[in-house]
């Protein structure tokens, strides 16, 4: 089992980093070493400030109409709770205040499905909680060591935003505390059975941002469900037709899709006790804030209890939260705004040649030589099961364009060079039917578990599984992708720098190797993009530095500072 091995050393065992060198002989990558793009800038965030009880009063706060009024900031607004300054404890799952059902769920979840697949060893049982799951268990549960003082009869209502880096484990850091909560307040009671017409009546809402996170997150969901014994569902088309009439403990949906049911009545949130916003800097930034307000607004009971997730806190964000939500908790991890620990970043500029997609297909197949030379390697000097087909674990390469328009381009040429090709754009048709289809053979099940075998006979079943998916931002966000993507390809420069993190995160997930390649930054010298000129130093002066100089470092700066 691969999806599970926790935040251990250099899976590789290669020692970490080592000089790579960009196609047909051209100027040597150079090596990088530290990835933490925004240590220096740590101190200066505006969420770390800590507001004491003796600061001045607040000014007043503008009201918004479009907010709902139980989310309205109240008059002690500010008053941030300071974070903790001793260094995040690794308590194991077992000593937090965990339902056991959801103890033994976490124990099946991260058990091995399959001995390691290259060595047939077991695989190291239960890891530790990651920082956010810790400091959430914290919040919401306490620990042996550190229980909460709780007034039985009182009902709790929270307020918590989980900010944490990408592939941090903030899933299981909400749907724990969440599961607990509602196993907690769950009255076991249904009056009369729905029928057919009734409306699905959740307890609690996941938001998402998208169908393909929609139908992740709603597995990882059913993987503890059943334990617990609560119900799951998740819309994971735009078709109505699956959603069950009636109670339903949570409901996993697209903002879009929500809004749409819960307008034609086939969803009512009246019994909404919990709201989950997971990517939060999207669901309230200019996109998507009006729906998701909407949804907010339509929640029944006066104060629901609201968790927002995010790996990034854009200033849109944080003007939102003081805005609306001044006594939100800000449980943040101290990687928030950090690349994942092995995440390593090279840059291959253009051969000149003037066909820039043939400079990509080139660097493709160096990469998978490359791999496939390390795995043989490994092969050779590890204690490699005879019974285990090496093949299984092919190295796959995430590659992200700024628009449907390359995508499509790549795919065609990949297509000519008889390359295997996924290519998924926000245009594809079948993106809203219910399944996600080959995209599952790129992204990690619960447990690690191999994706689910399609239909026999399947035109899917019959294709060459793909090695290459190509995508735009549709997919940088919240998805967990296998640990056979290795690699993240930067066809364009990324918007920004948030862009750029959600895209590079897709690999280096939970503490794994992984690396991300930006194409043409260090060719152009004087480019526009987000690396611009910045590329041409970091190659010459190492990475180190390139992180202090480059705009991507100034603009997480601005970002910082302007709060
Ligand atoms: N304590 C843990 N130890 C080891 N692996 C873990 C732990 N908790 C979660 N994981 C695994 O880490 C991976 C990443 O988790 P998750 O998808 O929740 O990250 P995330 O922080 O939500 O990332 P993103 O910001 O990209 O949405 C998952 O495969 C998950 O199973």
């Amino acid at each position: 089992m691969q999806g599970t091995q926790g935040w251990r050393k250099d899976e590789r065992g290669t020692g970490g980093s080592k000089p790579r060198f960009s196609n047909r002989d051209r100027a040597p990558i150079e090596p990088t070493t530290s990835r933490r793009l925004a240590r220096d800038l740590e101190p200066t965030h505006p969420l770390r400030t800590n507001f004491s009880k003796g600061a001045p009063a607040p000014k007043p706060i503008k009201l918004d109409p479009s907010f709902p009024p139980n989310l309205q900031p109240t008059p002690s607004a500010f008053i941030a709770k300071s974070q903790p300054k001793e260094s995040i404890p690794s308590l194991p799952f077992s000593d937090y205040s965990l339902n056991p059902a959801l103890k033994e769920g976490l124990a099946k979840f991260f058990a091995p499905s399959n001995p390691d697949h290259l060595t047939g060893q077991p695989q190291p049982q239960s890891p530790l909680p990651t920082p956010i799951q810790h400091l959430s268990l914290q919040h919401f549960l306490g620990s042996k060591n550190r229980p909460l003082n709780k007034k039985p009869g009182r009902k709790e209502v929270h307020q918590v935003l989980l900010g944490s880096d990408t592939g941090s484990g903030k899933t299981l850091a909400y749907l724990l505390p969440l599961l607990d909560a509602l196993k907690r307040t769950d009255k076991g009671i249904v009056p009369v059975p729905p029928t057919i017409d009734d409306p699905t009546i959740p307890r609690s809402i996941v938001l998402s941002p998208s169908h393909e996170l929609t139908r992740q997150l709603t597995r990882t969901f059913k993987a503890f469900s059943h334990g617990i014994k609560l119900s799951v569902q998740g819309m994971s088309s735009t078709a109505n037709g699956t959603l069950k009439p009636g109670v339903t403990d949570v409901l996993v949906g697209t903002v879009r899709n929500l809004e749409r049911l819960v307008d034609k009545g086939v969803i009512d949130l009246g019994k909404v006790e919990w709201v989950v916003v997971d990517e939060a800097d999207v669901l309230l930034g200019p996109d998507f804030e009006g729906e998701t307000n909407k949804i907010l607004d339509r929640v029944g009971i006066p104060s629901p209890s609201l968790i927002l997730t995010t790996a990034t806190i854009p200033p849109s964000l944080i003007a939102h939260l003081k805005t609306h939500l001044p006594d939100c908790q800000k449980l943040l991890s101290p990687t928030l705004h950090r690349l994942p620990i092995k995440l390593e970043t090279r840059f291959v500029p253009w051969s000149g040649s003037g066909n820039k997609l043939a400079d990509v297909v080139h660097e493709l197949r160096r990469t998978f030589a490359a791999d496939a030379m390390e795995r043989r390697h490994l092969n050779q000097t590890t204690n490699v099961n005879p019974n285990v087909n090496v093949n299984e674990d092919k190295s796959k390469i995430l590659v992200f364009a700024n628009s449907p328009r390359k995508v499509k381009a790549l795919e065609r040429m990949l297509e000519n060079k008889d390359v295997p090709v996924l290519a998924i754009t926000g245009e594809a048709d079948d993106r809203a039917r219910g399944t996600n289809g080959r995209l599952d053979d790129f992204l990690l099940q619960p447990g690690g578990r191999p994706a689910p075998p399609r239909r026999a006979g399947s035109a899917a079943a019959s294709d060459k599984a793909a090695r290459v998916l190509i995508t735009t931002s549709l997919l940088s966000r919240g998805l967990d992708f296998a640990p056979s993507v290795k690699h993240v390809f930067l066809l364009d420069e990324p918007r920004d720098i948030l862009d750029f993190m959600h895209r590079a995160g897709r690999t280096g997930r939970a503490g794994r190797v992984g690396q991300v390649t930006v194409f043409g930054s260090s060719g152009g010298g004087g480019g526009k993009g987000m690396f611009g000129r910045h590329g041409e130093e970091a190659r010459r002066k190492g990475m180190k530095q390139w992180q202090r100089g480059t705009k991507l470092g100034q603009e997480l700066k601005q970002v910082m500072a302007r709060d």
